[in-house]
C-alpha cells in the first residue's frame, strides 16, 4: 500500500516530510490555502530528485497547457486531477495520472474507473474547495467487491487515528492525506511519522 502526503509548501517541509519515507508527496496547484506556485514546485521537485519519491502536481480542471507546463517547468512524475475534467485529458496522462472524484460524484463506480489512469481517488464531497477539506466519508458507501483495488485511492479526513481502520476496512492501492498531518495549518513531522507508521505497521484492531 502506497502513502502520499499531500499539500507541501515549501523545501523545508518537503525535506521533513521526505524522511518519514512516503512514496509520493503532492503540492496543490489548484485554489487552495495550500497552492504554491511552478517555481516553488520546481525547489521541490529538485531537492526531492534523488530521494526515490514520486512527486505529483495536484490540479483542478486545468487545461492542456497548464499541465504540460507543470511537467515541463517543474519535475513533477504525477498528475493529481482533481476536479471535472474530461475523460480524454486524463487519458492523455495514463499511467502519469491520477484521478479524484468526489465519494458522491454523479458518475457511477464503473464509470469512474473506467478511466485509464494509474490510481482512482476517491475523496469526501467537496466543500469550499475541491479537496483538502479534512473531512472523512462513509467508507461503507464504497462497493468494494466492484472494484479494482489494485488502482483503489483513498482521501477525505484521514489522520493518525482512522487510517489503520481505513486500511483494514478499505485495503486501497493508495492512501493520501493532506490535512490530518498538519498542526496550526503547517505540517507536522510526527504526525507524518505516526501516519505512516498506521498505514504500514498495520496497527488494526
Ligand atoms: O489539499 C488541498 O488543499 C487540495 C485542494 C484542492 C484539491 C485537492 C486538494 N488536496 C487533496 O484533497 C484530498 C483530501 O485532503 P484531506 O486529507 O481531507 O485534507 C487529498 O486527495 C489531497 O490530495
Amino acid at each position: 500500500m502506497k502513502v502520499k502526503i499531500c499539500g507541501i509548501r515549501t523545501v523545508e517541509e518537503a525535506l521533513m516530510t521526505a524522511a518519514e519515507k512516503p512514496d509520493f508527496i503532492g503540492m496543490v496547484f489548484a485554489p487552495s490555502k495550500r497552492q504554491i506556485d511552478y517555481s516553488t514546485a520546481r525547489e521541490i521537485t529538485d531537492a526531492l530528485i534523488d530521494s526515490g519519491i514520486k512527486t505529483v502536481g495536484v490540479f483542478v480542471n486545468p487545461t492542456k497547457d497548464e499541465a504540460d507546463r507543470a511537467f515541463s517547468e517543474t519535475a513533477i512524475d504525477y498528475i493529481q486531477f482533481h476536479g471535472d475534467e474530461d475523460k480524454a485529458l486524463v487519458e492523455q496522462y495514463q499511467n502519469r495520472a491520477i484521478k479524484a472524484f468526489p465519494s458522491n460524484s454523479e458518475l457511477s463506480y464503473e464509470e469512474r474507473f473506467d478511466y485509464k489512469a494509474e490510481y482512482i481517488l476517491i475523496d469526501s464531497p467537496r466543500e469550499k474547495y475541491y479537496g483538502g477539506s479534512g473531512t472523512v466519508f462513509n467508507w461503507s458507501e464504497l462497493p468494494l467487491e466492484l472494484l479494482d483495488r489494485n488502482r483503489l485511492g483513498l482521501a477525505g479526513g484521514l489522520n493518525p487515528d482512522n487510517v489503520d481502520k481505513a486500511v483494514k476496512n478499505v485495503t486501497p492501492a493508495l492512501i493520501d492525506v493532506s490535512s490530518g498531518v498538519e498542526k496550526d495549518g503547517k505540517k507536522d513531522q510526527e504526525l507524518i511519522r505516526k501516519f505512516i507508521k498506521n498505514v504500514r505497521g498495520g496497527a488494526h484492531d
